[in-house]
């Protein structure tokens, strides 16, 4: 833990401390976020979820929480308890930087806090093509690792308008860590996974938050042997209807 970590809750003072320097936009990495009793309590929440819960995909499994959104609209619905805490108060006690304590990553979204969770589980061999995320959220992704490390690389787009051939960064995210993208990086760049078994050659200039990892040590050879990860991404849908304005047939 750096000295720029509250010593009351081991979480940076401000998200600056925790700015990934090297990306376009502003790029957060928290090690630690949550603790290993915290990280076995939510996995243990996934694995007993009702199996419908599950979307099963070529690549990974998720769940989405409350519910899929129906045409970019989220039908208002609360998070269940154990996605809500811990993760969420601590996400909003994080001040966007040290002289104004009272701003927080979702200070300017519309709903003040994220209102939807996607949940995907990865195996070795497991991944997510390259994509960007769309216009349906706030652009604000907060994401919880649990389970293990994989490293998620960014892309630029082509002249085309498609995705360039290599990724320009890559970022390591550990088990228990969170990781904030907004700005450039959630708008002009895309995010994907590879389908490997180990993610390789790993080391202080390829991996833009290597500074800020809280165990690089255990990146033996500069490599990372994929195990299961389950990622929790938090997001604010903008639009949210409610069921009863539906029902009647009016304009949420
Ligand atoms: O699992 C991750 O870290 C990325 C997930 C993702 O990009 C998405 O759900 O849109
Ligand atoms: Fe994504």
């Amino acid at each position: 833990m750096s000295s720029l970590n509250s010593p009351l809750t081991g979480l940076p003072i401000s998200l600056e401390e925790a700015t990934v320097k090297s990306l376009p936009g502003t790029v957060c990495y928290v090690t630690d976020f949550i603790t290993k009793a915290e990280e076995a309590a939510i996995l243990e929440k996934i694995a007993t979820a009702p199996k419908p819960r599950w979307k099963t995909l070529t690549h990974r499994r998720l769940q989405t929480w409350p519910s899929d959104l129906a045409n970019n609209t989220l039908l208002e619905s609360p998070l269940p308890p154990w996605l809500i805490n811990p993760i969420i108060p601590r996400i909003l006690s994080l001040p966007v930087n040290a002289d104004d304590p009272s701003l927080n990553m979702f200070s300017d979204s519309p709903h003040k806090a994220p209102n939807h969770v996607l949940i995907n589980e990865y195996l070795p061999g497991q991944g997510i093509m390259p994509h960007k995320d769309g216009s349906a959220y706030h652009p604000v992704v907060c994401t919880v690792s649990l389970g293990a490390s994989l490293c998620l690389d960014i892309y630029g787009s082509n002249e085309h308008g498609g995705t360039e051939s290599g990724p320009r960064w890559k970022i390591l995210q550990e088990p228990r860590s969170l990781l904030i993208t907004t700005g450039e990086m959630y708008t002009n760049y895309l995010h994907g996974i590879a389908d490997v078994t180990a993610d390789t050659n790993l080391n202080s200039e390829t991996v833009a938050n290597w500074d800020l990892l809280g165990h690089p040590e255990l990146l033996k050879d500069g490599v990372n042997e994929r195990q299961s990860r389950t990622s929790l991404t938090y997001r604010d849908v903008l639009k949210v209807s409610k069921l009863g304005r539906r029902l009647f047939g009016t304009k949420a």
